[in-house]
């Protein structure tokens, strides 16, 4: 289920609105041929699934992106329950480990080629080594993000979620079959916010990224469907 009848654009909205009108207003102005759209913890916490039906009513495809981590039963009913919503994506926590990763992708099984993706999250975007290393992990950002990545395929998922910064890398250790779904995206010139490990969309793109996750660079614009044309232009230039 990778290339759907929208065909398969790059860019992934997320849509991270504590307003669901404001949200629905952009979305009114974006083409599913064009994008494809992120929902996380903020919107699904404030407005639930009937959100999440309601984008996927309008003929997009839709990452949810909860990034289960829990232990193995409850989170492969949790990724069903993504299923049973008509999902495109849905993420774990690859730090959940093998068998809570194993059970998510047995619980997509009866789904056939309905099933979303199943990709799990291996260092958060935002996070630098500093940071990594007082959780306990004294590996670097790009070590930490390999060896995850290595367990998530052989619990059998679709890919990862990395930064850019580690998508060559990934590839090359990987295939290029194992989707990467970069976060930490910014166009040249943009305000990097909370985001540490980032890059610019044609460079993620080069060094491997299957799919680009675009938050704030799109979402705040003050044309947030010109934002999404000059990010789809600069990937086919
Ligand atoms: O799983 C994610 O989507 C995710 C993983 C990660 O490592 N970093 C990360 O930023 N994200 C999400 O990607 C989006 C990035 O948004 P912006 O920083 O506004 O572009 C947010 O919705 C984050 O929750």
């Amino acid at each position: 289920m990778q290339t759907t009848r929208n065909g398969d654009p790059k860019v992934l909205i997320a849509l991270d609105f504590a307003d669901e009108q404001q949200a629905l207003a952009l979305v009114a102005q974006l083409d599913p041929a064009q994008c494809r759209l992120k929902v996380g913890k903020e919107m699904f916490t404030l407005f639930g699934p009937e959100f999440v039906r309601t984008l996927v009513a309008k003929g997009f495809d839709v990452f949810l992106d909860l990034k289960f981590h829990d232990i193995p039963n409850t989170v492969a009913k949790a990724v069903a329950a993504a299923a049973e919503l008509g999902v495109w994506m849905v993420n774990v926590h690859a730090s959940g480990g093998s068998r809570m990763m194993e059970a998510a992708k047995a619980a997509l099984a009866p789904y056939g080629d309905r099933a979303p993706l199943l990709i799990a999250v291996t260092v958060l975007t935002s996070m630098t080594a500093e940071e990594l290393n007082q959780t306990g992990v004294l590996r670097s950002p790009a070590e930490q993000v390999l060896a995850l990545a290595r367990l998530t395929q052989q619990a059998g998922l679709d890919g990862v979620v990395c930064s850019a910064q580690e998508a060559s890398l990934l590839k090359s250790e990987l295939g290029p079959d194992f989707k990467l779904v970069t976060p930490g995206i910014r166009p040249a010139g943009s305000d990097a916010g909370d985001q540490r490990r980032i890059m610019t969309p044609e460079l993620a793109l080069k060094a491997g990224s299957d799919y680009l996750v675009i938050g704030r660079p799109i979402t705040q614009a003050e044309d947030p469907a010109a934002a999404l044309s000059a990010i789809n232009a600069s990937l086919h230039g």
